[in-house]
């Protein structure tokens, strides 16, 4: 499978405020090129913390897009996936709707009786790990059901994850031109942080996107 990650940040590496309320960093050149990435995946994968803090939908945007995605044999949207391990996600969330499958990786901590409503609700439970979501094993079983190609968004916690376990193929940041600021605020990657071992990146590209760049990165 190829994990793709992309977040936008503030010039200060930031992906919201303090409060962790949903901040609009990308202009509308950005979003489209997001809009491309959800187009060309499979699936889109977000932590829980981003559902609770934003409740978004993960859907293509562009209508000419999902058309071209059914001309191709594939459903309209890529499949949403939360690494949930305890099973938080409401059962009213947005991405529980019927504009395409959604997967909740969850662990065994998970109570039975929110993954039932969870079900209810549409969802496709998938567990792994003991306290805390595997993502490798999760991962796995994404892709033994079809997913290729994963769109990671964020957020920070999920991403330091991601980059702990060896997962990112490829990175891409929109650094928008404001400062957030806060020691509180999510960063791109949080987590735990490293204090050896730093994933190394190869910059590939910068393109100036609004009022803002885009940096592509591959693990070296
Ligand atoms: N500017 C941007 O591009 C984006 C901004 N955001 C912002 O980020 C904030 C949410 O980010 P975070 O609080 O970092 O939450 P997050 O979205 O990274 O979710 C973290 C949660 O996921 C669950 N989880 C399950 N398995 C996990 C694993 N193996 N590793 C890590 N987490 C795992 C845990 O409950 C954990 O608390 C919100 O304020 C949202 O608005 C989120 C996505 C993109
Ligand atoms: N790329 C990007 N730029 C921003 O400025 C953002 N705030 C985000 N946020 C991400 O997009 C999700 C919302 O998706 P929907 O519009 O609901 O489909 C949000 O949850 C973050 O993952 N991303």
């Amino acid at each position: 499978m190829e994990v793709v990650v992309n977040a936008a940040t503030s010039v200060d590496g930031k992906l919201s405020t303090r409060e962790r309320r949903q901040v609009r960093i990308s202009g509308e050149g950005d979003f489209d090129r997001v809009d491309r990435l959800r187009a060309a995946a499979d699936a889109v994968l977000v932590g829980v913390g981003t559902v609770l803090a934003d409740d978004p939908h993960l859907g293509v945007k562009s209508e000419d897009r999902r058309v071209e995605r059914l001309r191709n044999g594939r459903p309209a949207n890529p499949a949403r996936v939360v690494a949930d391990s305890r099973a938080r996600t409401p059962p009213d969330a947005t991405l529980l709707d019927d504009d395409a499958d959604t997967y909740l990786l969850v662990s065994a901590a998970a109570p039975e009786r929110r993954r039932d409503s969870l079900r209810e609700a549409g969802a496709t439970i998938v567990e792994a790990g003991e306290d805390r979501v595997d993502l490798t094993a999760a991962l796995d079983e994404l892709e033994a059901d079809g997913v290729a190609r994963l769109l990671a968004e964020g957020g920070g916690e999920l991403i330091y994850s991601l980059f702990d376990a060896g997962l990112v193929d490829e990175l891409s940041v929109f650094v928008g031109s404001l400062v957030i600021g806060g020691r509180e605020a999510p960063t791109l990657v949080d987590g735990e942080g490293f204090v050896a071992d730093f994933p190394a990146l190869d910059l590939v590209d910068v393109d100036r996107v609004d009022d803002g760049v885009v940096l592509h990165y591959r693990p070296t």
